[in-house]
């Protein structure tokens, strides 16, 4: 579950006065996600989503993601926009935590993609890519080839205890990415997290893109690797081409890749399940046994990067 911070029905009265959005009608927690606390928000004019940033979310980040939300909101991408009070202000203090109200957007995230929802995803990931061209603000990539480092570091001897030989995996793996992780590919602003629960269908057509809070400034096929490797395999690990060729095939036909990029696909695709091996393994070893968030298994990306290992 992800309600966090408990926030009443009195503070949340007062806190919608301050916006031209109408008088409380309900309010409830919502279960899904582990990072933010979010409340689902009904008033007498509209629905809403409000989030309180937990821990883990930089403070410092907050305007970059919310003014790259607004920013894709007004190009008329279906992208939950920041709701700002009387005053102009989106970004609120709330129960000791920032604060957002947020558009609520309709839909549901598919627990199972098939080939039209990942041809969906790779268009909607290229029209963010182009939509965002003119998106002035910069944040680097924390989480990438440094970033990955850092996190072997910090993991290394502990590794093997999820699975014997996934510290050698991984150590082989940096080598390989440090030596060739491509420097000259487009750069732009990215989601860096397209996974299918932060894309919201109605029927084949998407209707939301959430959860920008990884979203930074790097390699616009990277996100496509990184959308690759979220939606090109089943829940047990095994691959589904015809899945990445939709994915792909869909952002082409949006923004066709440079051969350049084409030939960097497979090490960013390595690269990307590296990624989320590392967070998850962190995850992993260090979130208590008792904490109320399940964690998510490592070893389902150790075997996507040993897939395109093997390609
Ligand atoms: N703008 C929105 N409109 C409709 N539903 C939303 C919106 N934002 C979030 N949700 C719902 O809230 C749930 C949790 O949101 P989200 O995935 O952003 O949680 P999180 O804890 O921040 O992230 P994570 O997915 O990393 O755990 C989503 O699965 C979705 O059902
Ligand atoms: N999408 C990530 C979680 C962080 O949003 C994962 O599946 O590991």
């Amino acid at each position: 579950m992800a309600v966090y911070t408990q926030v009443s029905a009195e503070t949340l009265e007062e806190f919608l006065a301050e916006y031209d959005v109408g008088t409380l009608r309900s309010a409830k927690g919502i279960a899904e996600g582990v990072e933010n606390t979010n409340y689902f928000v009904e008033t007498s004019q509209a629905r809403f989503i409000l989030t309180l940033y937990e821990k883990r979310v930089d403070v410092a980040d907050l305007p970059y993601f919310l003014s790259l939300t607004a920013h894709l909101a007004e190009k008329g991408l279906p992208v939950p926009a920041p709701i700002e009070d009387r005053r102009g202000r989106a970004l609120q203090d709330l129960c000791g935590r920032k604060a957002c109200l947020i558009e609520f957007l309709s839909g549901v995230s598919v627990d199972e993609p098939g080939v039209r929802h990942a041809q969906a995803a790779g268009q909607m990931l290229a029209e963010m890519h182009l939509s965002a061209a003119d998106f002035a603000d910069r944040r680097p990539n924390d989480l990438s080839v440094a970033g990955w480092q850092a996190l072997h570091h910090e993991l290394e001897g502990e590794l093997g205890g999820i699975s014997p030989g996934l510290d050698r995996l991984v150590g082989d793996e940096l080598r390989h990415l440090a030596a060739c992780w491509p420097q000259h590919l487009l750069a732009g602003t990215v989601h860096a997290d397209l996974f299918a629960d932060n894309v919201l269908f109605s029927g084949d057509r998407i209707s939301g893109v959430i959860d920008f809070y990884f979203a930074c400034t790097d390699l616009l096929a990277y996100d496509l690797a990184v959308t690759h490797a979220a939606w090109a395999f089943d829940g047990d690990g095994a691959a589904r081409p015809e899945l990445g060729e939709a994915l792909v095939a869909g952002y082409q036909a949006v923004r066709p890749l440079s051969e350049d990029e084409l030939g960097a696909l497979p090490d960013l695709c390595r690269g990307a399940a590296l990624r989320f091996l590392l967070t998850r393994a962190y995850d992993w070893i260090n979130t208590p046994p008792t904490a109320l968030v399940t964690r998510k298994d490592p070893l389902a990306f150790a075997r996507r990067l040993e897939h395109y290992r093997a390609a």
